[in-house]
């Protein structure tokens, strides 16, 4: 993936205790026995015997849940910052695992994240299955396997861009995932088109994009459903290249930000490229993304269909409590589909000529349509 994101420094180590396990809530046991009273549990694991931490699970592997439930780690899908994803099996069902070392961990808030989102029902986001803590090694989550991300796709393309019909359906989709992410109240903080990638065949789901990679996410709302005021300045957030204006100035981000972000991807992903693609250092990037307002402007949109000049006034528009008119970016974009007349029904770039004149007459699978079809199986 190009661009790894700044991650902000890791939480210190955790307590001898252990994280409470973020699926069941409990403490780990020697905390419980500790809270019981126990005392001889607790000074059963003495500190010069306290195993080495932080060690990731290799392919072959087997995670024992703490529900007795067993995945055996197969290939590795990719590494991130802190961890390696992994694909597994959920009974005949092909999964991700994606574990991250213990005192690092940024999987609390995905989780947070993911189970929030299939309270919502939300569509463009895996469906987590099962999650916990290998105590001191690793936290792991079981979720959707997807395909190869957005990001790899383009380059993979002869002038790595999509055609303006997947492009544009990419458009309408990605965006729609951004504002499912901020009705449940978070904001990502790291869009880009490295964190989307449609579903795979085998579950239907591959002309659906998913936005996945929560490890930046911040609650923007709180319990009251307000506003959570903007911390001003905050340091740097999220990958060099999508980066906001704000995120830039070191600024606190909001929903605005993220979609300033995916403006920058969806034009990436229809052009093939931004103007700042091989600029390194961080502020003549941000040099580059204040001149395609100015000067620059007809050079950063050239070739995109005019509704996205529009959007990108509009995004420009909002500050950070506005909440942004979705309706209106989604009506722009589907104003520029009907403007070259595409079809919805036609292939899409990574499907291959056999799958599109089946896949059109089928309706792709939810996780949870997928799960009870299994279930009546068995
Ligand atoms: N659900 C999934 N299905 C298939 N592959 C996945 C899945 N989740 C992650 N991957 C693969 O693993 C890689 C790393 O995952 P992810 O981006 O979530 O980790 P990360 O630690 O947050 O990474 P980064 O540091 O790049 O942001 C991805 O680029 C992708 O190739």
């Amino acid at each position: 993936m190009a661009d790894p994101p700044i991650l902000p420094p890791a939480s210190p180590p955790r307590q001898q205790n252990g994280p409470i396990n973020p699926i069941t809530g409990t403490p780990p046991a020697a905390a419980a026995a500790a809270a019981a009273g126990n005392a001889a549990a607790v000074s059963a694991v003495p500190v010069a015997t306290v195993p080495e931490k932080d060690r990731l699970p290799k392919e072959g592997d087997e995670i024992v849940t703490e529900a007795g439930k067993k995945y055996k780690l197969g290939p590795v899908l990719g590494d991130g910052g802190y961890g390696t994803v992994f694909q597994s099996q959920d009974d005949d069902i092909k999964i991700a695992v994606k574990t991250e070392k213990f005192s690092k961990s940024q999987l609390k808030i995905e989780i947070v994240v993911l189970k929030a989102a299939m309270q919502a029902n939300c569509k463009h986001f895996c469906e987590l299955i099962d999650c916990g803590t290998k105590l001191k090694d690793f936290d792991y989550m079981m979720i959707t396997l997807l395909g190869k991300d957005l990001h790899k796709l383009r380059c993979e393309l002869p002038e790595r861009k999509f055609s303006i019909n997947t492009a544009l359906r990419i458009g309408i989709q990605t965006l729609k995932a951004c504002e499912e992410l901020h009705r449940i109240g978070f904001v990502s903080r790291d869009v880009k088109p490295g964190n989307f990638a449609p579903g795979v065949k085998a579950n239907r789901q591959s002309r659906t994009i998913f936005m996945y990679d929560f490890g930046l996410a911040r609650r923007y709302i709180d319990k009251n459903n307000q506003i959570i005021g903007s911390r001003k300045e905050v340091g740097w957030r999220g990958t060099t290249r999508y980066g906001s204006l704000n995120a830039h100035k070191r600024q606190d981000l909001g929903r605005r930000d993220d979609l300033e972000s995916w403006f920058y991807g969806l034009v990436e992903m229809t052009r093939g490229t931004l103007p700042w693609r091989n600029i390194v250092e961080r502020n003549h990037v941000q040099k580059a993304k204040e001149n395609s307002r100015l000067a620059g402007r007809v050079q950063f949109l050239f070739e995109t269909p005019s509704q996205y000049d529009k959007i990108f006034t509009l995004i420009d528009s909002y500050s950070f409590e506005s909440a942004p008119d979705y309706k209106q970016i989604n009506k722009y974009l589907v104003e520029a589909r009907e403007d070259r007349q595409l079809r919805d029904r036609e292939r899409w770039d990574w499907e291959d000529e056999t799958v599109s004149t089946t896949i059109t007459t089928i309706t792709s699978f939810s996780d949870k349509e997928l799960r009870a079809k299994h279930e009546q199986s068995k």
